[in-house]
């Protein structure tokens, strides 16, 4: 089997520069390959590109050049295999459904019968800890159980790829804790690619497998890739998790991007 079967996703030399410019690309000569089941993270300073290219990964914007595959089929546009999980789920949720009709909404826009939808919504409900919750209306929930809400709508609908876009980056501090843990054991039963931007170290070490770090913009591109072989679930009060911390932080410092690195 060549490499590239082995892989989900495969990015060559792309660049996108918005409005035509075609000498000021927000990122370029992206190459990356994310293979099946792998909780990938995107890490970067504010504004080098990170939801760009997450974006055009979902195939919600175009990309300007370059080569993008998945399973070896070249991407032209959004598909039912790729699902985002957005920072804000008031953006995403529907406020006049309950918890349970908004995890079915998309089950329904495809004729799924009501006895299966409620089967798969069970499911999930309980896979995010929301069963209790199921006749709440957005606006009873809080940011946390919202968030909740709109990755057990996402999940329902089976994609093989969730791309996350600072999902958690709303919520305090204690309900990020939890909710990254949740992320994990999700994960971990659903076994589903994972692409999560943030602009936070600690969550990318709490999370990922490998984590890519941006250069910053423009013409930002992936400039290293960390291996992070912590077993899960991760304590960050570990030496080894610190070791590591220390080691993308300087990496930041070295380039000059300290500042612009958020920690918690
Ligand atoms: N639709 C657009 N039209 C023109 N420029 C854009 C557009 N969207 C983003 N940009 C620019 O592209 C650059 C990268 O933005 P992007 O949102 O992808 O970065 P980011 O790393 O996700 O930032 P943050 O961490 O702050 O969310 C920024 O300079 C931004 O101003």
């Amino acid at each position: 089997m060549s490499k590239v079967q082995k892989n989900s996703i495969v990015i060559k030399d792309l660049f996108k520069s918005y409005d035509g410019k075609a000498n000021e690309n927000v990122i370029q000569e992206i190459n990356l390959e994310i293979p099946r089941g792998e909780f990938f993270i995107l890490l970067g300073p504010s504004g080098c590109g990170k939801s760009t290219l997450l974006n055009i990964i979902a195939g919600f914007i175009s990309k300007s050049g370059g080569d993008f595959f998945i399973q070896n089929k070249e991407v032209r546009g959004p598909g039912k295999e790729r699902a985002m999980v957005f920072q804000q789920p008031d953006a995403a949720l529907f406020p006049w459904l309950n918890v349970r009709e908004n995890v079915e909404f998309g089950l329904k826009m495809q004729k799924v019968s009501k006895v299966e939808r409620n089967s798969i919504s069970d499911k999930y409900l309980r896979l995010v800890g929301l069963s209790d919750h199921e006749k709440k209306l957005p606006e009873e929930l809080s940011g946390g159980m919202k968030q909740r809400v709109q990755l057990a709508r996402v999940l329902a609908n089976d994609p093989e790829i969730l791309l996350m876009d600072e999902p958690f980056g709303a919520l305090d501090a204690q309900t990020r804790r939890t909710i990254q843990q949740e992320l994990i054991r999700i994960w971990t039963h659903t076994k589903k690619t994972i692409i999560f931007v943030t602009h936070d170290i600690q969550e990318a070490i709490l999370l990922g497998q490998r984590i890519g770090i941006m250069s910053k913009g423009p013409g930002s591109f992936i400039e290293a890739i960390y291996d992070i072989t912590l077993p899960y679930p991760r304590d960050i009060t570990a030496p080894s998790f610190n070791d590591i911390y220390r080691k993308v932080q300087s990496h930041f410092e070295g380039n000059g991007m300290a500042e612009n690195v958020v920690n918690f």
